[in-house]
C-alpha cells in the first residue's frame, strides 16, 4: 500500500514539475526586452482556471489593479505570460487610442482562433485583413440608425410578447415572480429570431420553443466547455490535433439549416422584410446601399484607415456566397445573445435594487411617451438620454467582453518608448480593469448612471469606456444591441415595478464559469404591474 501511495505522489510530483517547466520555459520573453512584467501563469493559476475559483475575467482585473498601482504614474504597458504566449497588456489610455485608432492599420486583426468551422470562421468577427475590411463595409450599411427605424415593429412585437410572457408568471402579493434570466433570453432569442433569422421564434409564448432549447443550449456554460474553450484560446495547435470545436455540431446544424432554408426561400419567393436577412439578401444582390443615414462615432472618423487594404475590394454581389452570408446571420447569435442578455439582467436587478434610479427611468419613459401617444415608438426611444446614462453604467460595471484584443499586423514600435513589438504579437486591453480604476471612476463598486451626464464624461479620457471597443473594429453591432436593450428597459419599467424578492441575492453573484460577465443563474425578481391613470 505504502509502495502504491509512493508511486502516486511520484506521479503527481512529476505532472507538476513538467507542468511547470513547460508553463514558464519563456518566462524571460519579456524581460528580455525591458518590458515590466504584468503577470506569469503559473501551475496553480491552471489548477484555479479549472476548478473555477479564478476567472479569466477575475485575474485581468487583479492584475491590471496591482500592475497599475506599482509607480505613480503607472507603466503605460506591461508582458504577460499568458499559459507561455507573450501578451502586451496596454493600460495607457492614450497608447490605447494610438493602438485602436490612429495606428489601427498595424493592429487589424483579432486573435487567431483557429474554430476549424465554416460557418463560425466566416463571421466578421473572426475575418482578417483585406476579406474582414470587405465583408465589414458591406455590412456597415446594415447596422445605421435609419436600419434601426426599419425594424422597429419587430422590436416592438418582442416588448408586447415580453409584457404577456410576464404577465403569465404566477403571481405573489399581486407580483409576478419571474427568473430574470428565462424572461430576458426569450425577449432576445425572439428578437435575433425576427431580424437576424426573419422568422417567429415564439419563444416568449411558448417555453419549449425549439428555437429557444437550442440557444439555450449554446449559451450553456458547462465545465467541459470551460476545459475545451482554454485550450481552444491558449493551447490552439493541441486542440487542433485532438480536434476540439468550439461549437457543438448539433448547435451548429440546427442554425445553419434554419438559415440556409430561410434564405433560400427569400431569394426565391422574393417576399421583402424589413429585418437583417433582407438586408444580406441585398449585398448578395450587390444592391444594400448605404441610406444615407451612417453616423460614424467620434472615434470612427478619428480613425486613419491607412493600412495597405485596399477600400472594399468587392462588391457584395461577388463576396456574399452562401457561408458568408450564413455567418453574419449567425454572428447574431454568437455576439449578440448573451451581450444583450446579460446586459438586460444586470438592468432587472439594479433597477429592483435601486428603486430611485428605477423611478427616474420610469419617469423618463412617461414623459416622453405622452409625447408619442402612450406608445412606445421609434421616437420614444429616442428620446431616452436617461436610459442612456444608465445602461453605459451598467455595461461599465459589468462589460460582457472583459478585455479587448489585436493582433499586430506589422512590427511596430511603441511611442515615446524603446519597446518593438513583432508581428503576430497579441496586444491586450482591460477594458474591465479601466473601467474599475479608482482614478478613472472614484468608488467604482458604486452604481451611480450620473456618471455618463454629457458633463461628467466630458470630464474623463474618452478612452475610459470601452465597452464596445473603439476604432474601425468597433462591435458592429452597437446600435443594434443599444436600441434593443432601450425598448426592452423601456417594456420593463411603464408596465412593471420590479422588486427583489427574499431569494434575490444582494449583492449580485457573477456566474464564475463563463468568459463574459453574466449573473449567476435563476436569479428571482418580482414584477408588479402598474396602474396608469
Ligand atoms: C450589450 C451588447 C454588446 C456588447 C457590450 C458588445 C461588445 C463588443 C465588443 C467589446 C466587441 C469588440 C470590439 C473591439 O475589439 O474593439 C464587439 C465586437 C463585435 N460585436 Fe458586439 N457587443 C454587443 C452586442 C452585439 C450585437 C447585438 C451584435 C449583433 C450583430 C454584435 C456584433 C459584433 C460583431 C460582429 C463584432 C466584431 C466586429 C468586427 O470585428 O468588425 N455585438 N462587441
Amino acid at each position: 500500500m505504502w509502495w502504491t501511495l509512493g508511486l502516486i505522489v511520484a506521479t503527481v510530483v512529476l505532472i507538476y514539475q513538467l507542468l511547470k517547466l513547460y508553463l514558464t520555459r519563456n518566462n524571460s520573453y519579456w524581460p528580455k526586452r525591458n518590458v515590466k512584467v504584468v503577470y506569469s501563469s503559473e501551475v496553480a493559476t491552471l489548477f484555479e482556471l479549472f476548478t473555477k475559483k479564478k476567472t479569466l475575467i477575475g485575474m485581468d482585473r487583479a492584475y491590471y489593479e496591482k500592475f497599475t498601482s506599482v509607480s505613480s504614474p503607472p507603466p503605460r504597458f506591461g508582458g504577460i505570460m499568458e499559459f507561455r504566449s507573450p501578451v502586451l497588456m496596454v493600460t495607457d489610455l492614450d497608447l490605447i487610442k494610438q493602438i485602436l485608432v490612429k495606428d489601427f492599420d498595424h493592429f487589424v486583426d483579432r486573435r487567431p482562433i483557429n474554430f476549424d468551422e465554416p460557418t463560425f470562421q466566416e463571421t466578421v468577427l473572426n475575418l482578417e485583413g483585406q476579406k474582414w475590411k470587405d465583408v465589414r463595409s458591406v455590412l456597415s450599411p446594415a447596422f445605421t440608425t435609419g436600419k434601426m427605424k426599419q425594424m422597429f415593429e419587430q422590436f416592438n412585437t418582442c416588448g408586447k410578447n415580453f409584457v404577456q410572457c410576464v404577465q403569465s408568471h404566477p403571481t405573489s402579493d399581486n407580483g409576478h415572480l419571474v427568473t430574470i434570466q428565462d424572461v430576458v433570453n426569450r425577449f432576445t432569442v425572439d428578437v435575433i429570431g425576427a431580424t437576424a433569422f426573419g422568422m417567429d421564434t415564439n419563444a416568449l409564448k411558448d417555453k419549449d420553443s425549439e428555437f429557444l432549447k437550442m440557444a439555450r443550449k449554446l449559451s450553456d456554460v458547462t465545465m467541459w466547455r470551460v476545459v475545451r474553450n482554454i485550450f481552444i484560446f491558449f493551447v490552439p495547435k493541441f486542440a487542433k490535433v485532438v480536434g476540439l470545436k468550439i461549437m457543438d455540431a448539433e448547435i451548429m446544424n440546427f442554425f445553419t439549416g434554419i438559415l440556409r432554408a430561410a434564405l433560400y426561400n427569400r431569394e426565391t419567393t422574393g417576399e421583402k422584410r424589413n429585418d437583417f436577412l433582407q438586408l444580406l439578401v441585398e449585398a448578395r444582390a450587390g444592391e444594400l446601399k448605404s441610406d444615407g443615414t451612417e453616423e460614424l462615432d467620434t472615434f470612427e472618423k478619428d480613425a486613419v484607415l491607412k493600412t495597405d487594404l485596399k477600400p472594399a475590394t468587392t462588391t457584395g454581389k461577388k463576396l456574399f456566397i452562401d457561408n458568408l452570408t450564413i455567418a453574419q446571420s449567425f454572428v447574431f447569435f454568437t455576439a449578440g445573445f448573451d451581450t444583450v442578455g446579460a446586459l438586460l439582467n444586470f438592468a432587472a436587478y439594479l433597477l429592483a435594487v435601486h428603486q430611485d434610479v428605477q423611478e427616474k427611468v420610469y419617469d423618463e419613459v412617461k414623459t416622453s411617451m405622452e409625447a408619442s401617444g402612450e406608445e412606445i415608438e421609434y421616437e420614444t426611444v429616442v428620446r431616452l438620454e436617461y436610459m442612456d446614462m444608465l445602461i453605459s453604467e451598467i455595461l461599465r460595471l459589468y462589460p460582457p467582453a472583459n478585455r479587448l484584443e489585436r493582433k499586430c499586423v506589422m512590427e511596430y514600435k511603441i511611442p515615446d518608448s524603446d519597446v518593438t513589438i513583432v508581428k503576430d504579437q497579441i496586444v491586450v486591453i482591460p477594458a474591465g480593469g479601466i473601467h474599475m480604476d479608482p482614478r478613472i471612476y472614484p468608488d467604482p463598486e458604486k452604481f451611480d448612471p450620473e456618471r455618463f451626464t454629457q458633463e461628467n464624461k466630458a470630464k474623463r479620457h474618452p478612452y475610459s469606456y470601452l465597452a464596445f471597443g473603439m476604432g474601425p473594429r468597433n462591435c458592429i453591432g452597437m446600435r443594434f444591441a443599444l436600441f434593443e436593450a432601450k425598448v426592452a428597459i423601456a417594456y420593463f419599467v411603464y408596465y412593471f415595478h420590479i422588486e427583489p424578492t427574499p431569494k434575490t441575492p444582494i449583492p449580485i453573484k457573477i456566474d464564475t464559469k463563463v468568459g463574459l460577465n453574466r449573473p449567476i443563474a435563476n436569479l428571482e425578481l418580482k414584477f408588479t404591474p402598474r396602474i396608469h391613470n
